[in-house]
């Protein structure tokens, strides 16, 4: 990617996908595709055009709304799809008050100098969302660009959709989740101390923290992880939960990592989910639930071999 655009500063003129974005998707990674291809085949540079934070965030000030991927997530899955430019639009209720008029000449076209727009047939902008694809076709033809419209057979057929995705993920299936998106659902943050019972157990955890609290938390339960620490691969097993065992309160992300003697406070780790194990349970005691890690650790490496080999 050349860099990301100040929003005020211009590109050459470009040929753009605009959208939220959230997880990235299959459906999303295809359409990129085609202006990253675009792109390849004439003068024109690829950009996607993305908002933060959510529309949803903003208009409905939604409490409780939850995202695939935080921002930084986001900006660093779509930096490796190969575009150009990246533009990240504050999403403020000024902006969301533009008439789909001033929208086009104001974004569209004087800052992104677009050429081309690919955009989904049901693609909708403006205040109050009032425009539409045939709107984007005639501001074409006035403003001279070319729009290209991605068919409802189209996005049909790839059946994928961000709500789909987060309601896997709130079901704890990470595996559907991952099909849809493509890549592995990511949790990124930093590790904290915790409560320093772990290593007595003999399973030393990794407590990470997230910062952006908008971000979704797959469903409390036991999960396949692995993560690059100093760039090198470690699978681990997860807890998402209260770890109720222990007379716990608060909700804790902690990874134990196979094969890992190293000292994490402070590290910020990009963790990937791959499959959930069991729900966390209470235990009569800490016996039982070291024999319930030993389990939940033989049935990682398994499934770990069978990644590795698939
Ligand atoms: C793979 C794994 C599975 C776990 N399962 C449970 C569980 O089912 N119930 C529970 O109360 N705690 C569970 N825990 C959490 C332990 O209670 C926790 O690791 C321990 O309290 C250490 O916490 P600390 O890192 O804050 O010291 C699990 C932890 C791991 C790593
Ligand atoms: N294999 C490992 N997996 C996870 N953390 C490890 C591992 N080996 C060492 N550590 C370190 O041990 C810490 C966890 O120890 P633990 O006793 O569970 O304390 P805490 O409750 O403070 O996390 C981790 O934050 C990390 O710094």
């Amino acid at each position: 990617m050349k860099r990301e655009i100040e929003f005020s500063k211009p590109l050459s003129k470009t040929v753009i996908t605009i959208g939220t974005f959230d997880g990235v998707h299959i459906g999303h990674r295809k359409i990129i595709k085609r202006i990253v291809e675009s792109a390849e085949n004439s003068a024109l540079e690829s950009a996607v055009l993305t908002f933060f934070p959510h529309p949803r965030m903003v208009l409905q000030k939604e409490v409780g709304i939850e995202l695939i991927n935080t921002i930084e997530e986001r900006k660093q899955i779509l930096e490796n799809t190969g575009i150009d430019h990246l533009i990240i639009h504050p999403f403020t209720r000024a902006f969301s008050r533009l008439t789909a008029q001033e929208y086009i000449e104001e974004v569209l076209v004087k800052k992104l100098q677009a050429k081309k727009v690919i955009i989904g047939y049901d693609h909708r902008f403006g205040r109050n969302r009032n425009a539409d694809i045939e709107d984007l076709k005639k501001y074409g033809e006035k403003y001279g660009f070319e729009v290209e419209e991605i068919s409802k057979q189209d996005v049909d057929e790839v059946a994928v959709s961000s709500t789909k995705i987060r309601k896997a993920l709130q079901e704890g299936d990470v595996e559907k989740a991952n099909t849809y998106l493509g890549s592995n659902f990511l949790l990124t943050g930093i590790i904290v101390k915790g409560k320093g019972l772990g290593k007595d157990l003999g399973f030393p955890t990794a407590n990470l923290k997230i910062e952006e609290a908008y971000k979704l938390i797959p469903k409390t339960g036991v999960y396949v992880v692995k993560a690059l620490i100093n760039n090198e691969e470690f699978f681990g097993m997860m807890n998402i939960g209260y770890n109720p065992t222990v007379g716990g309160s608060e909700k804790t992300i902690e990874t134990y990592f196979f094969n890992l003697d190293k000292n994490l406070y402070g590290k910020k780790l990009q963790i990937e989910m791959l499959k959930r194990i069991r729900e966390e349970k209470k235990f009569s005691g800490v016996e039982e639930l070291i024999e319930a890690m030993k389990e939940d650790q033989a049935f990682s490496e398994k499934y770990i071999h069978q990644f590795k080999t698939q």
